[in-house]
């Protein structure tokens, strides 16, 4: 049953084997990470954000071979840069692509040998056969005809729910968005060079405004928004925890109240799980640790004209996101 591997052990990586060795320990056959055995073992037992591992971890290497031992699962660990050249076991049917580097479809495919089948990139990726954030989508999701695929961006899967129901509930004229967020380690520590201009300056220093990459993930998945939805992400010195910022012009007359019930009505029907309530009077630290891909934070909605409604949802940027991939995976692991 060994049908996963997974390239990158990162941020994200290293949470999805944290919630695969909770939930689904052997599904995990291999990893692959150009870093040092024991330097990814040190990164696996202690976090920074969310803490140490619950569960025993140990690296060894048989002289040949490096091991990661997660509890009594021992999984083979590669330190291949290029996703052809990865020994990945025979077993192997998917791969999840969260090295960061091989986003786009022709980089992503490298991992298609043997008989590995589809490839499931943890970002949103320009040119992916499909771009998943359910439940908006996922139903849309062939695995027989959709071989390498994207998870889109935690970012996405937080404003997703946001648009789908004020959309379902009112209807959208226009949109747009800001989210404000945590530094990643796409950023710079200190200045030092970048292709992207601002995120060449020292991180923990200032506000740094730069692209996201949901939006295109978000047009990707819902096709029906507004072609001019648009906005900026705001890089700021914290470690976890996003605010998505989004203000609508509905298609009818609200006030704060009606879109608030909105929210409730959503959260207590089709969005449970996904879409939840943040705690009251919220900072970016209580919603550390949660799960779902959005918090809404119905006392800072407002209306600035009758049609012109303001709303945010924070989320826990690696936790939510780690989440949905490992649902992800286990869907497809079932499929494939
Ligand atoms: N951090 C987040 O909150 C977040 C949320 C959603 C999606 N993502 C996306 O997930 C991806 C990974 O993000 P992250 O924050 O985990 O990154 P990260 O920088 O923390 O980790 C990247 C990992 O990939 C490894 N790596 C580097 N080159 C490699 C190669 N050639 N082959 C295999 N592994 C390689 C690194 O050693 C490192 O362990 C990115 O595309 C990012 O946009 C991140």
């Amino acid at each position: 049953m060994n049908t996963l591997a997974l390239n990158g052990l990162g941020r994200i990586g290293r949470l999805l084997v944290r919630r695969l060795g909770a939930s689904r320990p052997g599904l995990l056959g291999a990893v692959n990470d150009p870093a040092p055995l024991e330097q990814l073992v040190h990164l696996l037992r202690y976090d920074s954000v969310h803490g140490p591992a619950d569960r025993p971890i140990e690296g060894f290497t048989d002289g040949v071979q490096d091991f990661l031992l997660l509890g009594d699962h021992r999984v083979p660990l590669f330190h291949a840069s290029d996703p052809a050249e990865i020994p990945f076991p025979a077993s192997t049917r998917l791969v999840v692509e969260a090295s960061g580097r091989f986003t786009r479809r022709a980089d992503a495919a490298r991992h298609l040998k043997a008989r590995v089948s589809h490839v499931l990139i943890s970002a949103p990726s320009p040119d992916a056969d499909y771009t998943v954030i359910d439940p908006v989508n996922g139903a849309g999701l062939d695995p027989d005809r959709h071989r390498v695929i994207s998870n889109a961006s935690c970012t996405a899967h937080a404003t997703a729910p946001m648009l789908k129901i004020l959309e379902d509930a009112f209807g959208i004229e226009h949109a747009g968005m800001s989210t404000v967020h945590v530094v990643t380690n796409d950023q710079r520590l200190l200045d030092l060079p970048h292709k992207d201009l601002r995120r060449a300056r020292a991180a923990f220093q200032s506000i740094i405004p730069t692209t996201s990459s949901a939006f295109g993930a978000l047009h990707r998945a819902m096709p029906g928004l507004p072609a001019a939805f648009d906005g900026v992400a705001l890089r700021v010195p914290t470690l976890n925890v996003n605010l998505v910022d989004l203000v609508a012009t509905l298609r009818r007359e609200v006030d704060a109240a009606a879109v608030n019930a909105s929210f409730e009505a959503a959260i207590a029907g089709p969005w449970k799980n996904l879409v939840g309530l943040a705690p009251p009077h919220a900072v970016s630290c209580d919603i550390t640790g949660r799960a779902e891909s959005v918090l809404m934070d119905l006392g800072l909605t407002m209306t600035l004209g009758p049609r012109f409604v303001k709303v945010f949802g924070w989320h826990d940027n690696e936790t939510g996101y780690a989440a949905r991939l490992g649902e992800l995976v286990v869907d497809l692991a079932g499929r494939i």
